[in-house]
C-alpha cells in the first residue's frame, strides 16, 4: 500500500503541488482526475520516483520512499512499471517474444548468454497475453497489431517481469474508443484478479468513473475530491472541474 502525507512540489519556484495526502491499497485501479495542467502527471512521476518532490513523504508499506538509496530506488523502480502513452516495441517481433522479452531481466546469466526461455517461461508469457486478451495474436507481429493492441502487449510484458505496480500515464492516448476501452477493462481485470496496482490518468472522465475503483480529483493544485468505487457526484465534479 502506498501512504502520501504532505506532498508538495515546486518547479523553478513555482508551486505544481502541495499538500497532498493520499491512501492507495493494494490492488485499486486508481485514476487521478482533473483539468489540463492540474499537476495528474507530475503527481504520478513523484510516486513512481520519475520525479522527485520538496515537502512529504510518500510510503510504501510502511518504509519512507524518500530515504531509499540510489540503488534502493533502481530496485524498487525494477519491481513498478511506468508507461508514459505508447510503450516502444519492436515492430518485427512477435507479440509472443515481446511479453518473453520482459523476463529478460530475470533470467540467470547463462540463460542470457544462451538465449534460451524454457517451457514454463513460454507458459508464462501465453499466461500474460491470455489475461491482455491477445492468446489469439500470439504470433503476429508488432507492426500489425493495432494501437490498442500494442498497449496491451506493453502491459504484459511489464506483468511478466514481475510488476506489481503500474503507473500508466495516459495509456490510451490515440487509440479509438473501443480499443481505449479493451485497454482499461484488460486492466480492471487485471487489478480484480491479479491484485494488481494500477495508478493511471487518462482525460475522459467517464471512462475513469466506469473502469476506476478510486478516483483522485485534482484541483488547486492539491487532492480535492478522493472517492472509491462509486462515481462523482456533481457537486464533486465542480469542484475538479471548477
Ligand atoms: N518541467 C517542467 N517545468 C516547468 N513547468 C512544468 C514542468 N512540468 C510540469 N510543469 C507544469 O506543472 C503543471 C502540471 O503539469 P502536469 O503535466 O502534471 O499536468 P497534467 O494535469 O498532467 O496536465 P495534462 O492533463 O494536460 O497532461 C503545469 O502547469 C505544467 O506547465
Amino acid at each position: 500500500m502506498i501512504t502520501v502525507r504532505h506532498l508538495g512540489k515546486s518547479i523553478k519556484g513555482e508551486t505544481i503541488l502541495r499538500d497532498v495526502n493520499l491512501h492507495i491499497e493494494n490492488g485499486e485501479f486508481v485514476v487521478f482526475v482533473g483539468a489540463s495542467g492540474s499537476g495528474k502527471s507530475t503527481l504520478l512521476r513523484c510516486l513512481s520516483l520519475r520525479d522527485s518532490w520538496d515537502q512529504g513523504t510518500v510510503m510504501l508499506d510502511g518504509k519512507d520512499l524518500g530515504e531509499l538509496n540510489g540503488f534502493q530506488k533502481f530496485l524498487l523502480k525494477r519491481k513498478w512499471a511506468y508507461l508514459a502513452e505508447q510503450a516502444p516495441l519492436n515492430p518485427n517481433r512477435t507479440a509472443h517474444k515481446t511479453v518473453l522479452g520482459g523476463l529478460w531481466d530475470k533470467f540467470p546469466l547463462w540463460r542470457k548468454l544462451t538465449g534460451r526461455a524454457g517451457v514454463d517461461d513460454h507458459v508464462l508469457a501465453m499466461d500474460y497475453l491470455e489475461q491482455v486478451g491477445l492468446l489469439d495474436k500470439a504470433d503476429n507481429k508488432i507492426s500489425t497489431l493495432s494501437g490498442g493492441e500494442k498497449q496491451r502487449v506493453g502491459i504484459a510484458r511489464e506483468l511478466v517481469r514481475g510488476a506489481k505496480v503500474l503507473f500508466l500515464d495516459d495509456p490510451v492516448a490515440g487509440l479509438n474508443p473501443q480499443a481505449a476501452e479493451q485497454v482499461l477493462a484488460g486492466l480492471r481485470s487485471l487489478c480484480a484478479e491479479r491484485g494488481v496496482t494500477v495508478i493511471s490518468t487518462f482525460p475522459q472522465l467517464e471512462w475513469a468513473e466506469k473502469y476506476g475503483t478510486h478516483l483522485v480529483g485534482i484541483a488547486d493544485k492539491t487532492v480535492a475530491v478522493d472517492v472509491k468505487n462509486r462515481r462523482l457526484t456533481m457537486r464533486e465534479k465542480q469542484i475538479i472541474f471548477q
